[in-house]
């Protein structure tokens, strides 16, 4: 087994469905530790399924690289859960012959007294077939598989979208226990932002095939401010003072000015600040396309030694 500390890493990263076709996925860089639960966030047709599905390995890349648990994603196949968003499973089967083929699938790894348990909670008839059964118990189904798998790493797609509000809290619940008890990394898409601040670490935003903010969501937070001020620009000169920051949204009503920036330095005295919440930090992402990205940089330049001292010298 390869030990690595980087769960999921992307480079040059990109895909494109047929050579002609639009990029769904291009230029991705990111790396995410091991052991962190990682929301992917991003509109639809952004390109969250088709990088969870890179990752698995069900897709492969027109360009670029990713790298999973170390290795690549066929390497890692044994190690990671992928629940796919359309939840496939077959419908003839019943839950109970579902579950034992996931058994068969993973000799050495299966642990069937959580696929037992996942599945009951849910009052699940063993005796049912899948074709019977409705999309949010598919998906206590196929969480339960990729959970008994005891995996490394977990890719969900939009795991909670069909699930009422007690099946969303009670499996959330699961999963982050398995989080917190086992080490397991969970990447998981989600549209439902409020629902991500308690339970995620780690943020992917997408935006138009591009990774548009990636990293520690407290770092995320840390490097945006809430900005609000009254009269702020002098009589006609329209300069609001954001200037020297990137500002990723602001607004002008009256005399009253509000913007969420990046900070480069300081900020003028009497701008009333504030740390912004997961949800309005994203939204303001969403809202404004254009919003310079964040993203780990590049490794930097020693110092004092710019990129073109060697040519210098
Ligand atoms: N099999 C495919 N063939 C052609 N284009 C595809 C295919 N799968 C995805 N795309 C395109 O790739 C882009 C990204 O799609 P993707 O499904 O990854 O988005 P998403 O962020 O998961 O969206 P949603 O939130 O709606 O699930 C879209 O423009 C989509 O039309």
């Amino acid at each position: 087994m390869t030990v690595t500390d980087t769960a999921l890493a992307a480079s040059g990263l990109g895909k494109r469905f047929g050579r002609r076709g639009a990029w769904a996925l291009r230029g991705c860089a990111f790396r995410l530790p091991a052991g962190r639960v990682c929301a992917v966030v991003g509109p639809n047709g952004a390109g969250k399924s088709t990088l969870l599905a890179l990752a698995a390995g069900l897709l492969a890349p027109s360009e670029g690289t990713v790298t999973v648990l170390g290795t690549d994603p066929a390497s890692a196949r044994a190690r990671v859960g992928y629940v796919a968003q359309d939840k496939p499973l077959y419908p003839q089967l019943t839950v109970a012959e579902t579950l034992r083929m996931g058994a068969d699938l993973n000799p050495g790894r299966w642990d069937a007294e959580t696929a037992e348990r996942i599945v009951s909670a849910g009052e699940l008839d063993p005796g049912a077939r899948i074709r019977t059964l409705s999309g949010g118990q598919r998906t206590r189904v196929a969480l339960a598989l990729a959970l008994a798998k005891q995996p490394e790493l977990l890719l969900l797609d939009e795991p909670m979208a069909d699930l009422d509000p007690l099946a969303r809290h009670e499996l959330m619940g699961t999963l982050m226990a398995r989080a917190a008890q086992y080490g397991t990394t969970i990447v998981m898409s989600s549209h439902v932002v409020a629902e991500l601040e308690d339970s995620c670490d780690h943020l992917l935003l997408v935006g138009g095939g591009r990774v548009r903010l990636a990293g520690e969501i407290d770092d995320l937070l840390d490097a945006h401010t809430r900005v609000s001020a009254t009269a702020p620009a002098p009589e006609g000169t329209g300069d609001t003072g954001l200037a020297p920051h990137t500002v990723v949204e602001s607004r002008v009503t009256g005399r009253q000015l509000s913007a969420l920036v990046r900070p480069s330095g300081p900020l003028p005295d009497g701008w009333r600040t504030a740390k912004p919440s997961l949800e309005e930090l994203v939204l303001a992402y969403l809202r404004n396309p254009q919003a310079a990205p964040l993203t780990p940089a590049e490794p930097a330049e020693p110092a004092g030694r710019p990129a073109d001292a060697e040519a210098l010298a």
